[in-house]
């Protein structure tokens, strides 16, 4: 049974805030939301009948920067999620060193039984109902589970009907739509980097260990392929339809082909099914889960056989469970840095955009002096967008930096990696707030 998520979070902040001796008002305020918003989002559906949902978006912390985080659609999205969720961004944008605060939003529906038109209208229906409350410079929404590019154009175009062409108010978005080569990649990347940097801790690498992971979208599935790619195998894997296994380990290729396909996990052909209920507890080097929260929980963390475990999805062990990992040796990487590797190519994507925003501005004052000239000045926006190798060469570079200072961290306070990320992330936070005051 999985403890509450907002009192798992809460409780890491907490240690992590005596770690650092916090003065207790300023924990206080650090940990209340910024602003906790519900909507109710009724829709037409296909079949003519009304459906109603409810819709969260909880900006945490803006000390930073403007406040950033996914939109989930999932059945389980409920207010304390979304909260634990939302105060998870704001440590995690502290981690990685991106000008950010933190975010989260939902909507409780179950996106797979939707059809396209019907995820489309509770979309534009959820920003209607909170356009005025998101913005470029104030709180950017980006993908989480259940939603994808799609979900995020939809949004740019249902919020620049109020506020004017908007692209840099969501990452995440299509290519087309100014959104970053290798964004959708990069969660998936940035788990696969944040790998090696640990196992390298431990004089060991990714192609010679085995591995199990938990979910199959769009974290799972990239960090399967980078992982396949440098010579990892992986041994298990299961998603919400159910889990498969191959000692020998899954041809990932030929597993994205079936996916691709339309097949399901389970009918994979050269793997054998396996009880989804024993993936956590699969022998392996390193578990990586990439699905729901609160997977590792007192229940199943005895039985655990993975040394590592990296922690892809969002909250996915309790604290109790990480007591009792920790008595066992087990070493937990994790999610605010391990899971970074999105909000950092969100980073880039949203400060291309603003770059050549900014830059259109100014040509289109300059052009009419320089009229001659515009075309010339045309061509080189191009030169905001940057390449796919450019954008994985940063996000290595923002990954890796992290990485030694979380361990700085560990040795300066003696913790263990947890709250290592936990007391860098908070501490920054912290020392944001102290500056900017609290003068009315
Ligand atoms: N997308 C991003 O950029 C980021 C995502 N994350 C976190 O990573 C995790 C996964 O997100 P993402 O990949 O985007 O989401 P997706 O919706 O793309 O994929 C979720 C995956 O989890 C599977 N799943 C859902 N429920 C269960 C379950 N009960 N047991 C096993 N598998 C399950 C789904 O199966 P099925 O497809 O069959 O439904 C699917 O394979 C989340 O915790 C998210 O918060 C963190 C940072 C950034
Ligand atoms: O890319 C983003 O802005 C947010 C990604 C996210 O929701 C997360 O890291 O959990």
């Amino acid at each position: 049974m999985a403890m509450n998520a907002l009192a798992a979070t809460s409780r890491n902040f907490r240690r992590a805030a005596r770690l650092l001796g916090l003065d207790s008002k300023l924990e206080k305020s650090l940990l209340i939301p910024f602003r906790e918003i519900k909507v109710e989002c009724t829709i037409p559906m296909d079949d003519g009948t009304l459906a109603s949902f409810v819709g969260f978006r909880v900006q945490h912390d803006n000390a930073r920067g403007p406040m950033k985080g996914g939109i989930r659609y999932h059945p389980e999205v409920d207010p304390d999620e979304v909260n634990a969720l939302a105060q998870l961004m704001t440590w995690k944008t502290a981690v990685a060193a991106v000008p950010y605060g933190g975010a989260k939003g939902g909507i409780g529906c179950s996106p797979g039984e939707l059809s396209r038109s019907e995820l489309e209208r509770l979309t534009r229906v959820f920003t209607q109902k909170i356009h005025d409350l998101i913005g470029t410079h104030t709180d950017v929404p980006a993908p989480d589970m259940g939603t994808n590019a799609q979900t995020m154009a939809w949004m740019l175009d249902e919020y620049s009907k109020f506020h004017g062409h908007s692209p840099a108010v969501v990452t995440g978005k299509p290519i087309d739509l100014g959104g970053s080569l290798g964004r959708d990649a990069a969660t998936g990347r940035g788990v696969m980097y944040a790998t090696e940097a640990l196992l390298a801790e431990y004089g060991k690498s990714i192609s010679g260990s085995t591995f199990v992971i938990q979910g199959f979208g769009n974290v799972g599935s990239w960090a399967a392929q980078l992982i396949h790619e440098r010579g990892g195998k992986i041994i298990a894997l299961g998603d919400v339809t159910g889990s498969i296994r191959n000692k020998a380990g899954i041809d990932i290729p030929a597993l994205m082909k079936h996916r691709n396909d339309g097949g399901a996990l389970k009918d994979f052909h050269s793997a054998e099914v396996m009880d989804s209920a024993e993936l956590l507890v699969h022998d392996c080097d390193v578990l990586v889960p990439c699905a729901l929260g609160g997977v590792l929980n007192k229940d199943n963390a005895p039985d655990v056989k993975a040394k590592f475990i990296i922690e892809a999805a969002n909250h996915p062990t309790d604290p109790e469970a990480d007591e009792i990992l920790a008595k066992k040796g087990v070493i937990v990487l994790p999610d605010i840095y391990a899971n970074s590797g999105g909000v950092i190519v969100s980073y880039f994507e949203w400060v291309q955009v603003i770059a050549s925003m900014f830059f259109t501005t100014s040509l289109h004052i300059c052009s009419l002096v320089l009229i001659r000239h515009h075309r010339l000045i045309v061509q080189n926006i191009q030169g905001f967008m940057w390449d796919e190798e450019k954008v994985n060469n940063e996000l290595e570079k923002y990954m890796s930096s992290a990485f030694r200072h979380i361990k700085a961290m560990c040795k300066s306070l003696d913790c263990d990696l947890r709250m290592g990320a936990f007391t860098l992330g908070v501490n920054r936070v912290a020392r944001a707030t102290l500056l900017r005051g609290w003068e009315a």
